[in-house]
């Protein structure tokens, strides 16, 4: 990417106002990867055709030419849903800062602290505990069947706080916990009866870079949670590399990824065995993936909606899996497990897995979080993997999972 700004020298123009509070985030859109760190401002005007038209790779071209129109930097931010064809919220910042890794440290210091312990009002999950057992049990008799190999089955958790959030505070709260995540807050119109608000998280995977002609990959799939005591913490990376159950599932989305690279690639190789990455509250089998493209090399965005949804997120095979998501979750995932990321005119750009994430508006906020289901899953256990991984949201909300008014779910 050579189009960028630095830290933009533009008298008055502050490139963190953002993530310092000084800037509304909901006129804002922020993607911070270890390979890139973007902060877009000026995103007001921006609903249009592109919005509505169920071509996720339409919508970013149109939106490309307008800012070539524009005399912007023709660079497209933002989020497309788990249903690419659904509402995505992608847009042409008017200010673009990509900041520097020396301009970054610096800028740590100047984050706000966490939110205040908010007072917990209202919690609903959905589905409840009990249905989302159901439907793990319902997940494992298709897979039994053998109309399935694998399922992600996830849950939501509507909160409802005394006061408004403050996503700018929540946003820097993940970024402190959680600095090598791919961290992000896209603008949410005011739709469906609900208020405008941001779209954040602090996603572990990486569905797709794009640099030049390199490709890198990261999928994830099989986990476990982590220890605060780091040899209780060694001994669950082991069991987690020895299960025969989770380097199943794991492999069904390290597959799925290298095959669908492939066609793209001069060269792509699949690692013989996975490693962990630990994100937070929760540990995750990872495969860093490495290709060399063929020419003509496809876009990041090509490459990214060739992806989705991987089995990580959705299921084997594909559209069955996707069908049973539908029937079985009883909730609409939005832009949980869809993609959040960038992309630029030259086809560069880099693409998270939306999870860990969170939709706030005013003082309401919806968590979400999913679990695979292979043969061998146990209902209780995938219950409890999601309680796990909503943690990564709950306590950069300020609501410790270990809290007595902590949400039942
Ligand atoms: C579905 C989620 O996470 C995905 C599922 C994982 C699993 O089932 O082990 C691990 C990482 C992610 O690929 C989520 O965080 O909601």
């Amino acid at each position: 990417m050579t189009h960028l700004l630095t830290m933009a020298p533009l008298a008055g123009h502050d490139p963190l106002a953002p993530l310092a509070g000084a800037a509304d985030l909901a006129d804002s859109v922020v993607f911070l990867s270890p390979s890139e760190r973007l902060v877009g401002q000026g995103i007001g005007d921006q609903a249009g055709p592109a919005e509505t038209d169920p071509d996720p790779a339409r919508r970013v071209a149109h939106l490309l030419e307008a800012a070539r129109r524009a005399g912007r930097a023709p660079v497209v931010m933002g989020a497309i849903p788990f249903d690419p064809s659904g509402r995505s919220r992608l847009v042409v910042p008017r200010r673009l800062d990509r900041l520097s890794p020396a301009c970054w440290q610096a800028a740590l210091q100047r984050l706000p602290g966490p939110p205040a312990p908010p007072r917990l009002l209202r919690s609903h999950p959905r589905p409840d505990p009990d249905g989302y057992r159901r439907a793990v049990e319902n997940g494992l008799a298709r897979i039994a069947d053998g109309e399935l190999a694998k399922l992600v089955l996830a849950r939501s958790l509507d909160l409802e706080v005394a006061d408004p959030i403050d996503p700018c505070r929540v946003l820097t709260a993940l970024i402190r916990r959680h600095p090598g995540s791919l961290l992000y807050s896209v603008p949410l119109p005011a739709e469906d009866g609900r208020e405008a608000g941001v779209f954040l998280g602090a996603s572990p995977e990486l569905l797709v870079r794009k640099a030049g002609g390199r490709v890198f990959a990261n999928p994830l799939a099989g986990s476990i949670a982590a220890s605060p005591d780091p040899a209780e913490n060694a001994r669950r990376i082991e069991r987690l590399l020895a299960s025969g159950k989770d380097r199943h599932e794991h492999a069904f989305a390290a597959h799925a990824v290298v095959e669908t690279l492939r066609p793209f690639c001069r060269t792509i190789e699949l690692p013989a065995t996975p490693g962990v990455v630990a994100a937070g509250p929760i540990i995750h089998l990872s495969t860093p993936i490495v290709g060399e493209l063929r020419a003509p090399w496809a876009s990041a965005l090509d490459m990214a909606l060739a992806l989705h949804p991987t089995p990580a997120v959705g299921g084997t095979p594909t559209a069955g899996a996707v069908a049973a998501i539908a029937e079985l979750e009883g909730f609409d995932r939005g832009l949980y497990a869809g993609m959040v990321g960038w992309c630029d005119a030259a086809g560069d750009g880099e693409w998270a897995v939306s999870l860990r994430c969170a939709e706030i508006r005013g003082n309401r906020a919806r968590l979400f979080a999913g679990a695979g289901i292979v043969d061998g899953s146990r209902p209780e256990a995938e219950l409890e993997e999601t309680a796990t991984k909503l943690k990564t949201m709950l306590t950069a909300l300020g609501l410790s999972a270990a809290e007595p008014t902590a949400p039942g779910f």
